[in-house]
């Protein structure tokens, strides 16, 4: 391949870039300026360079690249062989990630780019990669986390400090910001995973069509104070929205609601009484003073209970919805988590749309629950669905919030006996919106869901719009590994009978295997389990049975990868195998080893997809 070097004002063939197979050449003609290596995706690269034609130096070099790119000073009349290679002898290594070399001009001229993505090299991300060479196996997170980006956490490096702290999966929430917004948060995110080797996943969270309070004309809150009259109204204001009045998205509620109801905003954050019905305006006293914030939601009770009229019959996916799924679509998000999901209709009627407009047609889907209807129907929407998130703010504000805990220990149930990821989500660290530590009471919940062995656990306002984004995600992730580590020294391996899940012969073999080797694992107490799969599915079984040992999960999909970071317990990695499983091993060992991941002596046991086995073996 030749690639023109005129942006330098050199003309010259630009140097020929082979890749073969785990070496990857780039001969430098005498007329190039200095060079520079970087690795984008290796923490550390041993290379070695070379002249030519006659080799009179050769230089090994092993380097942290990560953010040093190695400059490499052109000797004058020789051309220059870079060999790349991540094996210590430099002599045809393993192990090599996407290399780049840049020439630099001594005249300051803009340097060109030659990527030498390496086939055949393994893609993981750089936090978790230090991870297991610092701790070691044992002590990588299971707990998955989620984060809801907001104008807080939605520049570049505010999102790397985000993926450095830990989360696997970026939530952006329809109900707030514009499509153009989003759509430089996704891009944000992509190029992050692109630079800096991470597969942070993006879910798409549909605004759903219950009903809300409007923008506040642009404030961020406005304060309803005790005895205070405002007025709710269903009329679109066509300039500024007056002192003491909330526009209402949904056309039926002046009809809907009756004096003496109680209008609750955000599930009780704000409590008021309808006093009195003019046309299209609710007069309402404030009966408990607090915080309005922009398309807060409103539940109105009668007698006790939650008032359902003709808002029952609201669409789950509105059309302003199904703009944004289209979007979703277009922008080939990972996750569509769906508000308000009220049947298992719904899901197989966007599922089937999704398989039909995506490319991939691979986009997961998750149901939000937190409705009445969404609790009657909760196996058969579970059943439909990629997954399942326990949206609690809502669901608060739709049953009794002492029932809330009980719903979600169902929820995380019920998922997890239908292999399906969950995520606990909304006021977990709530306190930390506005203060730096949590409260105890906020530690016992994260450490419950965790206990609960959920799949993931999800920030939202913290990490949106809160002071400390950072510092929350912290306390999740230390709490998570904490609460994991205590599971593992009490050896409290889990008593959840699992039941078969398989529809076909072939599934169930899966099944029987992948719940054999997540109890091998832990009888054995080995230090990881292997396994090798295209679409993800074994891996998501051996997940289900929350095995002592982490899971190298290896797929030659990028999205596959990108998807299994929402599932407990599974590292992720990208990687070119075949068929024969004695070959993947190998290479596997080989490229993991020439990493620092993993050692000669530590236990594995490995199964796949492609040969329905189970070895177990000690890494050569
Ligand atoms: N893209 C955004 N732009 C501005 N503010 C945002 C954005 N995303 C979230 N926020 C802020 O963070 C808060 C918490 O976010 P979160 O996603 O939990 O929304 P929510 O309004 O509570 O709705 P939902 O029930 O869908 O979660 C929001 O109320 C909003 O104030
Ligand atoms: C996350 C969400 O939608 C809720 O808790 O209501
Ligand atoms: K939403
Ligand atoms: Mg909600």
């Amino acid at each position: 391949m030749f690639l023109s070097c005129s942006r330098l004002g050199l003309h010259y063939p630009a140097p020929l870039v082979v890749s073969v197979t785990l070496i990857v050449y780039i001969y430098l003609p005498t007329t190039t300026p200095n060079l520079e290596i970087h690795s984008t995706m290796a923490q550390s690269l041993n290379f070695f360079l070379s002249t030519s034609p006659s080799p009179d130096f050769t230089h090994s070099y092993s380097k942290p690249m990560l953010h040093n790119p190695y400059r490499f000073t052109r000797s004058p009349r020789k051309s220059i062989v870079l060999v790349s290679a991540s094996a210590d002898n430099g002599q045809g290594g393993l192990g090599l990630s996407a290399v780049t070399a840049d020439y630099v001009s001594d005249n300051g001229a803009k340097p060109i780019t030659i990527s030498a993505p390496d086939s055949s090299s393994i893609e993981v991300d750089a936090v978790t990669e230090a991870e297991l060479k610092e701790n070691g196996f044992r002590s990588t997170r299971r707990t998955k986390l989620v984060c809801t980006i907001g104008p807080a956490t939605c520049g570049f490096e505010q999102l790397e400090a985000l993926a450095v702290g830990g989360m696997n999966v970026a939530r952006i929430n329809m109900c707030h910001g514009t499509r153009e917004w989003h759509k430089s948060v996704i891009e944000k995110v992509r190029r992050l995973n692109e630079e800096k080797g991470y597969a942070v996943a993006i879910m798409m969270d549909t605004e759903g069509s219950e009903i809300h309070m409007g923008d506040l004309g642009g404030a961020s809150s406005a304060k309803a104070e005790d005895g205070e009259v405002w007025t709710f109204s269903v009329r679109a204001y066509e300039s500024l929205r007056p002192e003491g009045c909330i526009t209402v998205n949904y056309d039926g509620f002046a009809e809907d609601v009756k004096v003496g109801d109680e209008l609750l905003v955000d599930g009780g954050m704000v409590r008021f009484e309808v006093i009195e019905k003019i046309g299209p305006d609710v007069k309402c006293l404030c009966t408990d003073p607090g915080l309005l914030l922009p398309r807060a939601n409103l539940t109105f009770w009668r007698d006790g209970s939650l008032v359902r009229e003709r808002n029952a019959m609201l669409p789950t996916i509105s059309s302003k919805d199904w703009l944004d799924i289209d979007f979703g679509i277009a922008e080939g998000v990972d996750f569509i988590a769906v508000s308000f999901v009220k049947s298992a209709e719904v899901i197989n009627h966007l599922k089937s749309y999704i398989k039909a407009r995506s490319r991939d047609g691979v986009i997961a889907v998750i149901s939000k629950i937190e409705s009445i209807d969404s609790l009657k129907n909760l196996e058969e929407i579970i059943q439909a669905s990629d997954g399942a998130m326990v949206a609690r703010g809502d669901l608060g504000a739709q049953i009794p919030l002492e029932q809330v805990p009980l719903a979600q220990q169902k929820i995380v149930e019920v998922c997890r006996q239908l292999n399906k990821p969950v995520i606990v989500a909304s006021q977990l660290l709530e306190s930390m919106i506005e203060y730096p530590t949590p409260t105890r009471a906020e530690v016992a919940d994260v450490s419950e869901a965790v206990r609960q062995r959920a799949d993931a656990l999800m920030l939202s306002g913290e990490s949106a719009m809160g002071q400390y984004p950072d510092k929350a995600l912290t306390v999740l992730r230390s709490v998570s590994l904490r609460i994991e580590k205590w599971w593992r020294d009490e050896k409290r391996h889990e008593v959840m009978d699992l039941p078969d899940i398989a529809s076909s012969f072939s599934d169930s073999i899966s099944e029987e295997i992948c719940n054999s080797a997540a109890k091998m694992a832990n009888n054995l107490e080995v230090d990881a389990l292997f396994v090798y799969t295209k679409n993800g599915h074994m891996a998501s079984l051996l997940s289900r049975s929350r095995p002592d040992c982490p899971i190298f999960a290896f797929t030659t999909d990028t999205l596959v990868r990108r998807r299994l970071n929402l599932q407990w317990g599974l590292i992720p990695f990208r990687l070119d195998f075949s068929d024969d499983m004695e070959t993947n091993l190998n290479k596997t060992f080989s490229l993991l080893k020439a990493r620092g991941m993993i050692k000669s002596g530590d236990l594995v046991i490995a199964v796949s997809d492609m040969l329905q086995s189970i070895q177990v073996m000690n890494v050569p």
